[in-house]
């Protein structure tokens, strides 16, 4: 690979997410001519991909690095083949590759899995625990522990990696095993594109041969009613066939709406495992785990300062970390908790400032679908007086407001309503299902 190349990819690696650059710019290869660089893709996902997300920062980077020698930078689908006497590169198309001995590195390409999303590298805590455990089991039986798993929970909280990590660990047992991971967002786009190009029946054919079908965020199949149809077939043939299937959604099954009833039933068949906002503990954790990976030294006070102060999701702890290594190898300063304060304080301002009352109230009579001033009102109907319980014990959980403040802050209520507003939605959460579903979604909404 020329020396171009790793420059432009050291550089993106500071630009990028671990995971934006292990799954994209990891997988490509390439080779310069005539002031052109060439990469090479695995598959056409990838270099779609790419194309769509990176062309721009890579052309540039190109240019700087090579002092202007660079002008254009092309994506193809391919691999490059080292040429052993004088170690040149030469190309190979997809189509001509017909390598008995695919490596494991290959068949994750093919499978569109990012190697670093495994199960070592996944922190257990008891937010995840269930998924994890259910996610162990399939990769070690597929088709046969449950099928399907659903997997639900807010953005950002480790749905994708467990996919992966599930996708990983069938493919390292099982490099015969024909597993594809794909956004439920690119099985769409991808149908829609067969049918554009006649060619819808080898669409079916690709997805229908799998071994291991996993699909992430299914939220996205909301109102798609071709897509869930071609989605619906799909899931039967593979689950005839016991082949296994994985799927992820921001929410539980019954409450993605703009689904078919026959595919939302469907999706309950087999197992439902929910991931939380992982506690204090965790998230503490999962900086540590991560603060290895990057190799940078992280105290243990600033770990829990940023543990507390970024609550909502695991991606944010992730990018705060990465801010702060950035600065403090930048600057050459080591890092502190006055030194975390200082980089991260645009970030720790956002995540402060996300729960207040008012955001309750307009997360709250959105879910409800009610106005926020029917929350403020003095109406008693109970379409309009359980969302305003559930208001008000989220601002109690939420906020560091105290009872007098949010009792004023619903059209100036007594702090004892607020008291009997928490108990009551405790007790429903116990008993009630709908509501304890409700109260689990905006929290999330909340936290993110
Ligand atoms: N338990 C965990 N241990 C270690 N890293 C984690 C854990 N959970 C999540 N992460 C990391 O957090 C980041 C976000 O996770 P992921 O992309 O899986 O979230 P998601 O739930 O799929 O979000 P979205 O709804 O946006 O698709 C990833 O980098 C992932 O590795």
């Amino acid at each position: 690979m020329p020396k171009l190349w790793d420059q432009c990819t050291n550089l993106l690696k500071q630009d990028l997410t671990d995971s934006e650059f292990n799954t994209w710019i990891m997988p490509l290869q390439a080779s310069e001519e005539e002031g052109r660089l060439r990469l090479f893709a695995p598959n056409r996902f990838v270099k779609d991909w790419v194309k769509q997300h990176y062309e721009k920062q890579i052309a540039t980077l190109c240019l700087g690095v090579s002092e202007g020698r660079i002008e254009h930078v092309s994506f193809e689908i391919g691999a490059l083949r080292k040429r052993q006497e004088n170690d040149t590169h030469s190309v190979e198309s997809r189509a001509s590759e017909a390598d008995p001995d695919s490596t494991l590195e290959k068949r994750r390409a093919d499978a569109c899995l990012n190697r670093t999303f495994n199960f070592d590298s996944f922190v257990e805590g008891k937010s995840n625990q269930i998924a994890r455990a259910a996610s162990i089991q399939i990769g070690q039986n597929p088709g046969t522990a449950y099928n399907p798993l659903f997997v639900y929970g807010g953005v950002g909280l480790g749905k994708t990696h467990l996919m992966h990590a599930i996708g990983n660990a069938i493919i390292e047992a099982n490099r015969e095993a024909h597993v594809i991971y794909v956004h439920s967002e690119r099985f769409v786009s991808d149908m829609i594109r067969a049918l554009q190009h006649n060619e819808i029946d080898k669409f079916k054919r690709l997805y229908r041969r799998v071994n291991v079908l996993l699909i992430d965020d299914v939220q996205f199949f909301a109102g798609k009613d071709r897509s869930q149809e071609e989605f619906f077939h799909t899931f039967n043939a593979l689950f005839e066939a016991q082949q296994q299937i994985v799927l992820s959604s921001d929410r539980f099954p019954k409450e993605v709406s703009g689904l078919e009833e026959r595919l939302r039933s469907r999706f309950g068949w087999g197992l439902t495992v929910a991931i939380e906002p992982p506690d204090l503990e965790t998230r503490v954790a999962i900086l540590n785990s991560k603060a290895t990976m990057l190799q940078m030294d992280l105290p243990d006070d600033v770990a829990f300062f940023i543990a507390k102060r970024v609550r909502s999701n695991i991606r944010e702890l992730e990018g705060a970390l990465r801010r702060l290594a950035a600065n403090s190898r930048f600057l050459g300063i080591p890092i502190t908790v006055e030194f975390a304060k200082d980089a991260l304080r645009d970030m720790l301002v956002a995540q402060d400032k996300q729960v207040s009352i008012e955001n309750i109230q307009k997360a709250v009579a959105a879910h409800y679908k009610i106005r926020v001033s029917d929350l403020l009102s003095s109406s008693r109907s109970r379409s309009v007086a359980r969302p305003r319980q559930v208001a008000m014990t989220l601002a109690k959980e939420l906020t560091k407001h105290s009872l007098p403040e949010i009792g004023k802050a619903f059209g100036g209520r007594d702090h004892s309503t607020v008291i009997h507003a928490a108990r009551k939605v405790t007790e429903l959460r116990a008993g009630d299902t709908m509501i304890e579903e409700d109260y689990k979604i905006l929290l999330r909404t909340l936290q993110n």
